[in-house]
């Protein structure tokens, strides 16, 4: 390949909208994922030289305005795997609506605007292959189960290992519906990760595996199976400590007969309701915030109801100059 000149224009830009999604949905640690219909825009300009931030909404105080920024070093990433050596300076624009270090995906979210705006800035031949996106995604997330959602919409299953990553994308019953309970508290995902055991019982790993297999058929087919299919024994238990009024929160929930469990790596709590009991969550979890103990008099929930959108990442205003 000869110069980034070849492949990119000085001066186009493209504006993507990504959802947030949530990771494990339960019992599927590191593999299923659910896209949530809450969304970041991101649009990427490329320039001359140089980089240019104008950036909107969720942690746009704290994240750094340099080559680190989470979609300048993925659009490098993308540029890096199409063959760029030499590289464009950047422009980017942000209008962030997914809370950081919630376990709503916020960093997968930005991973896929990244690398599906700056490969959709490349010319046509240069281009990366769908499966290219999602495994340059994937390497800078560390595991496929958000980018898959954010990528494809709806149900994602992942597997695989690093470079080789594979996903099938289902569809979701009509009637489930994602209620999110977002703490005023994070916990990043590195932190959360770092809490699991190198080893578990095999009685957590097959509590996992059944309650995973079933976790696909009601989320498909019945809604009703929800509560036994959302188990978990791998990663929740372990990382309770980091989050103990979220783990409140989904005793409290499942007390009460709901779905609910900590979302990708917390500390948001996820319910998945049918849709005629989406109210009476809402209702339990504002009645679970009027009633704190000490260890959560200072944490307040800012309560969503979201739904899973059928379709992922999309390029929402076309290259120009
Ligand atoms: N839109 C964004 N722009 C820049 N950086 C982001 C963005 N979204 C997430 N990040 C980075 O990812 C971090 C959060 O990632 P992580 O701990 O995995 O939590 P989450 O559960 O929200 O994905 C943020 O602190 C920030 O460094
Ligand atoms: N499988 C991951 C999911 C992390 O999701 P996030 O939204 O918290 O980044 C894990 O459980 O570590």
């Amino acid at each position: 390949m000869g110069t980034w000149r070849d492949v990119l224009t000085p001066g186009e830009s493209i504006e993507v909208e990504v959802p947030a999604s949530t990771g494990n949905v339960g019992p599927g640690y590191d593999s299923l994922g659910l896209a949530l219909g809450h969304y970041d825009t991101v649009e990427i300009g490329v320039l001359e030289s140089g980089l240019e931030f104008e950036l909107h909404g969720e942690g746009c105080e704290s994240v750094p305005r340099t080559e680190d920024h989470l979609v300048v070093r993925c659009a490098r990433a993308a540029w890096a795997a199409a063959g760029l050596a030499d590289q464009p300076g950047l422009r980017v624009v942000a209008h962030n609506r997914i809370p950081h270090g919630r376990g709503m995906g916020s960093s997968a979210s930005c991973a896929v605007a990244g690398v599906v705006a700056a490969n959709a800035l490349l010319a046509e031949s240069a281009r990366l292959t769908d499966r290219q996106v999602f495994q340059v995604c994937a390497a800078i997330e560390g595991h496929p189960d958000n980018v898959a959602p954010s990528l494809h919409g709806g149900l994602t299953i992942s597997w695989g290992e690093p470079g080789e990553w594979e996903s099938a994308p289902v569809t979701v019953h009509d009637d489930v519906v994602p209620v999110v309970a977002i703490p005023n508290y994070e916990v990043s995902t590195a932190l959360a990760r770092s809490l699991l055991p190198a080893q578990v019982e095999h009685r957590a790993a097959a509590v996992n595996a059944g309650r995973a297999a079933l976790l696909v058929e009601a989320l498909t087919h019945r809604p009703e199976l929800l509560l036994p299919a959302t188990a978990d024994a791998l990663h929740q238990p372990f990382r309770a400590p980091a989050m103990p009024p979220s783990a409140a929160l989904v005793s409290y929930l499942r007390d009460r007969g709901h779905a609910a469990l900590i979302s990708g790596a917390g500390p948001t709590v996820l319910a998945l309701a049918p849709s005629a009991d989406a109210g009476r969550v809402e209702a339990a979890i504002t009645d679970f915030a009027a009633h704190p103990d000490e260890e959560r008099e200072h944490v307040t929930w800012r309560v969503l109801r979201l739904t899973v959108p059928r379709q992922g990442a999309r390029v929402v205003s076309h290259p120009k100059q």
